[in-house]
């Protein structure tokens, strides 16, 4: 985690740049954060767009960087906008935008209002508090209409990138995997509606594996799942019917019959499992729960396309095979998971597109890679003049 934000920390602190608009997204386990930075104002007047006045403001261009931190350790966060103050102060009055979005930063999740006082007290910032819930769907459809391929489907070990067509979008299920898991059902640009949820979620899946394998780092417990074998933890469909299917009610042999269940046939004590093992039985119960119940979610209310989001899934190729096999077996095919590669980002992106600047994205193909960690892409904004 430390090196993520120090690798971003001096790329971000690099001269040129100068942060105007910051957002947070503060959940219960990570802060993400997004901000808006221009080059030094001889570089902006090289640049296309600069000074192109449009009818209602002028373009400008610059970068988006994504960072995250977790959560716990929110004084990091705090540290790296004290450091960033001067600078964003000069870039206020340099890039045109009101002085007066100076102290103000748009913030979602819990922590906008847990840690208000915080902000106030040590960095005299307001956090303008923008809804969790709308900041997840304003920031997927932003994200699945501006940016191409930003959302595919994951099968047998393949990514296949769709292509979104904008007047067919809507309506479709937004299933955002943090701490715990939201269901939205999204019908258009500010029109949703929050139908489930389930506590069982990211956080679930970190705390108990914390707990079970004395792992240090989140990504630790995901590496050590990519390395186990469920198998040996998990009661399977053969282990209770002497290896055969059971196929009048669709089971295979090989299906998972009940989660953990060996653990009591063989009476084993944890230190005799293998970590790697306990982690894969975990992430395959949790991952396989929650693209059950977005299933259930999306046949309720007939629709056919689930999109996951959330830092949970990381890009972790098994992650998304199970969920993408749970929502395949119950729909019987009928329903589609598609992940999508800004996945952790949608509520802080959600508060950015509140301060109303993104216009457009000039690259048509302006990601070069996963934002599973941090990154930064390039951009235009529109600023009133
Ligand atoms: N570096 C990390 N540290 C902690 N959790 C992580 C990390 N990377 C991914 N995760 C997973 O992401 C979840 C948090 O996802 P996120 O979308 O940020 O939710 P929240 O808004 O609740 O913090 C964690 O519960 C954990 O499962
Ligand atoms: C309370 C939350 C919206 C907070 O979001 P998060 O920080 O987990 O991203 C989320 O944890 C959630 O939807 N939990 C599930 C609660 C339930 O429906 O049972």
């Amino acid at each position: 985690m430390d090196g993520d934000r120090i690798e971003e920390a001096t790329l971000a602190n690099s001269p040129a740049d100068e942060i105007s608009h910051l957002a947070l997204d503060i959940g219960g386990s990570l802060i993400k954060m997004v901000y808006f930075s221009t080059g030094r104002e001889e570089e902006q007047q090289q640049q296309q767009p600069i000074g192109k006045t449009q009818k209602d403001g002028r373009l400008l261009n610059g970068r988006i960087s994504f960072l995250k931190f977790e959560t716990s350790k929110i004084n990091e966060c705090l540290d790296f906008i004290s450091s960033k103050q001067l600078r964003c102060s000069r870039g206020v009055q340099h890039s045109g935008f009101p002085a007066s979005d100076k102290n103000i930063i748009k913030a979602t999740g819990g922590g906008a209002f847990k840690f208000a006082d915080l902000f106030k007290e040590k960095l005299n910032i307001n956090l303008d508090k923008v809804e969790e819930m709308s900041s997840l769907v304003s920031g997927a459809n932003f994200l699945l209409k501006a940016v191409p391929s930003e959302a595919f489907t994951y099968v047998n070990g393949q990514r296949n990138y769709v292509q979104i067509d904008h007047n067919d979008l809507y309506p479709y299920l937004l299933v955002n995997i943090g701490s715990g898991v939201s269901m939205i059902k999204v019908d258009g640009d500010g029109k949703f509606e929050r139908v489930s949820g389930t506590s069982v979620g990211g956080g679930t899946f970190w705390g108990l594996g914390k707990l079970l394998t004395k792992c240090k780092s989140f990504d630790d417990l995901l590496e050590m799942s990519h390395q186990g074998n469920n198998r040996v933890i998990d009661m399977l469909v053969g282990d209770i019917y002497g290896g055969v299917d059971y196929l009048k009610i669709g089971l295979s042999s090989t299906a998972i019959a009940s989660s953990f269940g060996k653990a009591i046939s063989e009476n084993k004590e944890l230190e005799e499992y293998k970590p790697e093992d306990v982690a894969r039985s975990l992430l395959r119960m949790i991952s396989n729960n929650i693209g059950q119940i977005a299933y259930l979610n999306a046949l309720r209310f007939g629709l056919k396309r689930i999109f996951f989001g959330g830092f949970f899934i990381r890009g972790h190729a098994y992650t998304m095979d199970t969920i993408s096999v749970a929502v395949d077996f119950w729909s019987k095919g009928e329903a589609k998971a598609m992940f999508l590669r800004h996945e952790g980002f949608l509520g802080a992106l959600g508060a950015f597109m509140n301060y109303q600047l993104v216009k457009e994205f000039p690259n048509s193909n302006p990601l070069v890679s996963d934002l599973t960690d941090n990154g930064i892409i390039d951009c235009c904004v529109q600023v009133s003049s």
